[in-house]
This record gives structure tokens, C-alpha cells and sequence, in this order.
């Protein structure tokens, strides 16, 4: 209820994403019911298992095999403004791929980072030209209903983003079985013990800390590190987002055993994309 505190960001944009969901859910074509029909027809794209995806880095001469890369497309964000407004997608994510990207994050959220779904389904087209070995695609995004995932599926999404802290442990729940069904291990994003916790509970396999907390935008870098003891011995794949900005930091999040990065902004100011990405990943230039 009316509360005195203002909103912070993720309030805002989870209310503006309330009312888009409300407006694609009315409009013909788009309605549940139809979703649920095209799905129904196997009309989505064959999707590839997130998790065997992360566990497979090609190990050779000019690659990581002990690190994940999920590289992001990102035109802009509430905290930075615009980033790469003539950004195509397409073309970024080819980058991405072809320099050995597991995973890339798309966000779809229109107003406050300017993505759509059909940037996410160029992508998608884009790299199936990899076959079998191209990267799973992300769908960044705040996600609070079912709908959201059937869409993500249908738009060529091989996986989609559950944020822990817009989430209550029962929506949680029912949001990543669906996913599941669906084929699709969500990324749970959490932001400290409490939310690690709720993630470890609801037994994901794909665990992101976010360095950046959503109500304040504040990065601290450590808040990955401080949880990595909390998924030891686990059979967890430990993601550390945000605040990537260059080769140290992947150094130490992997002498900490996290398994992977997700890096946006950092790779969409790069002068030179592939360049930057093998220095990130410490890979030999070619
Ligand atoms: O651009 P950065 O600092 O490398 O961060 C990427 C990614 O982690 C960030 O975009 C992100 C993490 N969690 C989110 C949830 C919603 C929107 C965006 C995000």
C-alpha cells in the first residue's frame, strides 16, 4: 500500500512492466491462450540445455576452459544512460559468438535500456548459423509471469532471468518450474546471503550474483566473492554480473572458482569487441 519512501528503480520498472505485460496480454495475437497454443504446435525454436552449455568451453590453445563468457547487448541502462544506441544486435552478437561467448544476455525491457524482443530474436537468427556449438540466449528481463516466459520461449530464448529480490519465494517458485517445463534452467540473480539462500532452496543450478544492487544501483565488486563459500561443494554454476570492466577482474573472480561473467556495458563501449574479449578471457592473441 501507499508507502512514504519513493519508489526505487526496480519498483518503477517493475510497475511500467506490469502495465506492458497487462497491454500484450489484451491485444489479439499476442493473448496467453494464443502463446500457449503456438507452443502447443512446437512452433518455438529447438532451444539448447543451459547447463551443459556452461559446462562445455572448448579447452584449447585459444580459449578459457575454466570460465564462462556471457557477453551482453545493451543500448542503454537507468544507471548509465545510453551506452551503444546504434547498436545492431545481429552483428554484436556474431562478435560475440564467433569469439567464444557461452551465453548472450539480451535485455528486452524497453523504456529504461531501450531493448525489445525483436532484438533478442535477431540475435537468435543470427547465431544459428553456429549450429549445434552456438551460444544459448538469455532473456534479461523482469520477469513476474508466467506469460513472460512463454513469450521468451516463442521469441527464441534459451533461457530467461529470475531476479530474487522482485520475487516472492512462492511466484519464484512457480516462475522457475515454469521455466523448467519449458525446457529452459532459468539464471536466478541474487544480491546477498539472504537471496542466495532463497536461490539454493529452490535448488537452481544456474546461480548470478549481482554486483550492482538494483534498489541503490551501488557495485561492489565483492558481493560475488562473498557468496562464492555458500556454493561450494554445490552442483551450482556460480555467475558473477556487473561491474566487469576488464581482464583483472575476470582473474579474480576465477581464482575464486566462480564458473562464469556477464559483462555488458564494458563490451559495448570496446574499440575493437573480439580483442577485448580475448584479453578479458586471457586468451592468446590469434
Ligand atoms: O553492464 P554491466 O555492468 O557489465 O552489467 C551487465 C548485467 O549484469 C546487468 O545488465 C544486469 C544484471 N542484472 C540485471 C537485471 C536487469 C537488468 C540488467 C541487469
Amino acid at each position: 500500500m501507499a508507502s512514504s519512501k519513493p519508489p526505487t528503480i526496480l519498483e518503477k520498472i517493475y510497475a511500467q512492466r506490469q502495465l506492458d505485460v497487462d497491454v500484450a496480454k489484451a491485444t489479439p495475437g499476442t493473448r496467453p491462450d494464443e502463446l500457449k497454443e503456438y507452443l502447443s504446435m512446437n512452433l518455438a525454436p529447438k532451444l539448447i540445455a543451459l547447463v551443459p552449455r556452461l559446462k562445455r568451453n572448448p579447452s584449447t590453445s585459444t580459449s578459457n576452459p575454466s570460465l564462462s563468457l556471457m557477453a551482453e547487448i545493451k543500448r542503454a541502462s537507468p544507471s548509465k544512460g545510453e551506452i551503444a544506441m546504434t547498436v545492431n544486435p545481429a552483428k554484436q552478437a556474431l562478435i560475440y559468438a564467433r569469439s567464444g561467448a557461452s551465453v548472450i544476455s539480451v535485455l528486452t525491457e524497453p523504456t529504461w535500456f531501450k531493448g525489445s524482443l525483436l532484438d533478442m530474436r535477431l540475435v537468435r537468427q543470427a547465431v544459428d548459423e553456429l549450429g549445434e556449438n552456438r551460444p544459448a540466449i538469455l532473456r534479461k528481463e523482469f520477469i513476474f509471469e508466467e506469460y513472460q516466459i512463454d513469450e521468451a520461449r516463442l521469441f527464441g530464448a534459451d533461457t530467461v532471468l529470475l531476479i530474487v529480490a522482485m520475487l516472492k519465494q512462492e511466484q519464484l517458485e512457480r516462475l522457475y518450474a515454469h521455466s523448467v517445463s519449458l525446457g529452459m534452467e532459468p539464471l536466478v540473480e541474487v544480491n546477498n546471503a539472504a537471496e542466495m539462500q532463497r536461490a539454493l532452496d529452490l535448488g537452481s543450478k544456474v546461480i548470478g550474483v549481482n554486483n550492482r544492487n538494483l534498489h541503490d544501483f551501488n557495485v561492489d565488486m565483492g558481493t560475488t566473492s562473498r557468496l562464492v563459500d555458500m556454493v561450494r561443494e554445490r552442483d551450482v554454476i556460480l555467475c558473477a554480473l556487473s561491474g566487469i570492466s576488464g581482464p583483472q577482474d575476470v582473474k579474480t573472480y576465477q581464482e575464486q572458482a566462480v564458473n562464469a561473467v556477464l559483462v555488458g556495458e564494458a563490451l559495448m563501449r570496446a574499440k575493437d569487441t573480439a580483442v577485448f574479449i580475448r584479453e578479458l578471457l586471457a586468451w592468446p592473441e590469434a
